[in-house]
């Protein structure tokens, strides 16, 4: 067993949210024109790989053995650019891949979140300084994950290039229900400069359609959200409801406009804020029938089980949206806003897939209120907006149909195979050991 507790002289996370990129070009959309720039883009060859049994299942899964036996070790990159969500999703990939039985070792330039999100050792996955992937003295791994476009150390990527069998390289990008996913998945970059020279880096797209590479969802995820007693684990924490109390978890950037929401947000309500903006954004004074309770930061583990135990969660970037989702709760987004209006495209299309055969009354009045929450009017970024009274929705009639809809959206990407078992089959492809 290894630690991944972060070095004790490391500083302790930031709690300054940061809500945008710059107004240059995200690195989505420069990871996304590299791939179009380079001379050699061919589309995925092998389809995608379309194994979908569950790890934890007594039989053992022949993909998950081979690759475990062919590619054991794995290297993450992780580049912490602002807030918890790069660190939080190399995190779950860590965990889900060491879970499989791979050797792990992320590579982080500021692990300090972990010491909240997973204070307890992962069996297989070790984290690292980033700063040591230059020196290090072991070969690179079988398969180098470079997260969301965050550039390999030069110093590694020549050794990498100069492994007999070079590792298999691939570029994680960001979470999108956009169009140009499905056309990108699985698109490759030969590097011709650089220390990386003569290798080939894959782009593998999470998303939501079977053309993607689908979502981080470990193994025996629905059978814990199933068996989860809510209102008891809150009750143990001294967070339960008062009877006839819905319970809202809300973890926002600082543009959500909680005046106009809490407007409009009708009965009885204890709002569970955790730590940032939320809390120092919501009024301390609350209307009729609201109360609050200030979370601490819990580990990531603990995390998921709070969106599991509550009526609406306000979930934000994407691994806290991705788990909102798999909670089968009634979610409202708020994306990572881009100066450049990026985030309201994006807002769209993923409303456009999840809303898909959801009631026309549900659908207008969800799309509503997730531009108002967004500050966005009619899919073009804009500055906030109040809430329009026809998002007057949390009464009764509506939010069941919203428990409705979150269910039924959640089989439907319980249909798809996860993403670790998608990787884990790209990555045997691309080293030439598929079948
Ligand atoms: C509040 C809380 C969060 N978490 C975890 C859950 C998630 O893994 C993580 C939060 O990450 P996210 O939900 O992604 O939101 P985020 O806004 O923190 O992160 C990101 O959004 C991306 C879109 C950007 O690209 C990133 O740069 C980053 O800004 O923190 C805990 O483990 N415990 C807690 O108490």
């Amino acid at each position: 067993m290894v630690g991944i507790v972060p070095p004790d002289n490391h500083p302790m996370a930031e709690t300054q949210e940061s809500t945008s990129f710059s107004s240059s070009p995200s690195a989505l959309d420069n990871a996304h024109e590299t791939a179009h720039e380079t001379a050699a883009v061919t589309p995925l060859d092998n389809g995608a790989p379309g194994v979908l049994i569950d790890a934890a299942a007594p039989t053992p899964d022949p993909l998950r053995v081979r690759a475990v036996q062919t590619l054991p070790r794995w290297d993450l990159f992780c580049r912490v650019i602002d807030n918890h969500g790069d660190l939080g999703v190399c995190l779950r990939l860590g965990r889900d891949l060491a879970s499989r039985g791979v050797q792990v070792r992320m590579w982080c330039d500021d692990p300090s979140g972990l010491r909240w999100m997973q204070p307890t050792p992962v069996d297989g996955l070790t984290v690292r300084p980033w700063s040591e992937a230059e020196s290090d003295t072991e070969p690179p791994a079988d398969v180098v994950i470079e997260t969301f476009g965050c550039e390999l150390p030069e110093a590694y990527l020549a050794r990498m290039a100069r492994r007999e069998v070079p590792p298999v390289w691939i570029n994680l990008e960001y979470l999108s229900a956009e169009r140009y996913v499905e056309r990108s998945h699985g698109l490759q970059s030969p590097q011709f400069s650089g220390g990386g020279a003569g290798l080939n880096k894959w782009f593998f797209y999470p998303g939501f359609t079977a053309h993607t590479g689908g979502l981080l969802r470990e193994p025996g995820l629905a059978e814990a959200v199933a068996r989860h007693d809510g209102r008891s684990w809150l009750g143990e924490r001294g967070w339960a409801p008062d009877a006839g109390e819905r319970v809202l978890c809300a973890f926002t950037y600082p543009h959500a406009p909680w005046d106009e929401f809490l407007a409009h947000l009708g009965g009885a309500w204890l709002l569970l804020l955790c730590p940032g903006s939320a809390q120092q954004r919501v009024p301390p004074r609350l209307r009729p029938g609201q109360r609050c309770i200030a979370l601490p930061y819990v580990s990531q583990t603990d995390f998921d089980r709070l969106l599991w135990s509550c009526d609406l969660n306000l979930v934000r970037g994407e691994d806290s949206f991705v788990r909102a989702q798999w909670a089968g709760r009634p979610m409202l987004w708020q994306i990572y806003f881009q100066d450049d209006g990026a985030h309201g495209p994006k807002l769209e299309a993923f409303l456009d897939q999840s809303l898909a055969g959801a009631p026309a009354a549900l659908q207008s009045s969800w799309r509503g209120l997730s531009r108002a929450w967004n500050g966005l009017s009619d899919g073009v970024g804009g500055l906030v907006e109040p809430v329009p009274a026809s998002a007057h929705w949390a009464d009764g009639a509506l939010l069941d149909l919203a428990v409705r809809q979150a269910q039924d959206w959640r089989a439907k990407l319980m249909e798809q195979p996860d993403l670790v078992t998608q990787l884990m089959g790209f990555a045997l492809g691309k080293a030439g050991v598929s079948g």
